[in-house]
């Protein structure tokens, strides 16, 4: 279970105040709302990407506040996948572990078996440069999967691909989501895309989380 309780954010002249936000154990949550509203801000807090003024977070009931981004267990896939141009697919999937001083061995294996599963093996030399939109968004899956997380989080993972690959990718975060039993946090502005995935649907909208009822979700007027 994720659990923010309280959280208050200040970057510039934006603020976000008492925010309160609870996903259950293995649910996937959808968080929507404008632009600007400061999705990205309270998702990178949860990931300890983004310091909080005051608040908490808790993962499973342990308090997370103020944890480094590599201990909390979270999984992160950034807007555009952010994948360093320098690594190679196969050495960004090891990135985070070669963070924690794993040993070669096993970080050899977890990028094998990472890779299979993402059907990306056969790209595993190859640099960002020359791979397609979707091999790129299984590599930033990989990565985030690589540390063995309870919790993924993605920031608008479908909005740069075509419809095809939008499909492909959807469906195979559906099926990893399930298999690895993980609790999501998924940032969209498409309501198609939150009604497939989700299993709960938040807006951020004038500072305040409203959860939007399944049987409404249709409906809603975002
Ligand atoms: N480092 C920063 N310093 C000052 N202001 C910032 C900083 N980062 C973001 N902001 C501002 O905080 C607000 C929220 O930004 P955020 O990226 O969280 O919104 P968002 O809801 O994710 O938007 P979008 O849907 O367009 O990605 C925006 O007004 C943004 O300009």
């Amino acid at each position: 279970m994720i659990k923010m309780e309280a959280i208050h954010i200040q970057q510039g002249d934006f603020s976000l105040e008492d925010i309160n936000l609870t996903i259950p154990s293995q649910a996937y949550a959808v968080l929507m709302g404008g632009s600007g509203t400061g999705k990205t801000s309270l998702m990178e807090a949860l990931c300890g990407l983004r310091k909080i003024s005051s608040g908490a977070i808790f993962i499973n009931d342990k308090n997370i506040s103020h944890m480094d981004p590599w201990d909390r267990k979270i999984g992160y896939v950034p807007q555009d996948g952010a994948l360093f141009p320098h690594l190679s697919a196969g050495e960004q999937i090891a990135f985070p572990l070669t963070i924690k001083k794993t040993l070669r061995n096993e970080i050899n294996k977890t990028v094998t078996e990472l890779a299979e599963l993402m059907e990306i093996t056969s790209v595993l030399n190859s640099y960002p440069n020359t791979l397609s939109g979707g091999e790129k968004q299984r590599v930033a899956l990989a990565r985030a999967l690589a540390m063995g997380p309870e919790v993924l989080c993605f920031d608008e993972p479908l909005s740069a691909l075509d419809e095809e690959l939008h499909d492909e990718i959807s469906q195979l975060l559906a099926k990893l989501v399930k298999l690895k039993k993980l609790t999501v946090l998924h940032i969209t502005h498409s309501m198609r895309e939150a009604q497939s995935l989700g299993s709960i649907i938040f807006k951020l909208s004038k500072g305040r989380i409203i959860n939007i009822p399944k049987e409404s979700h249709k409906s809603y007027e975002l």
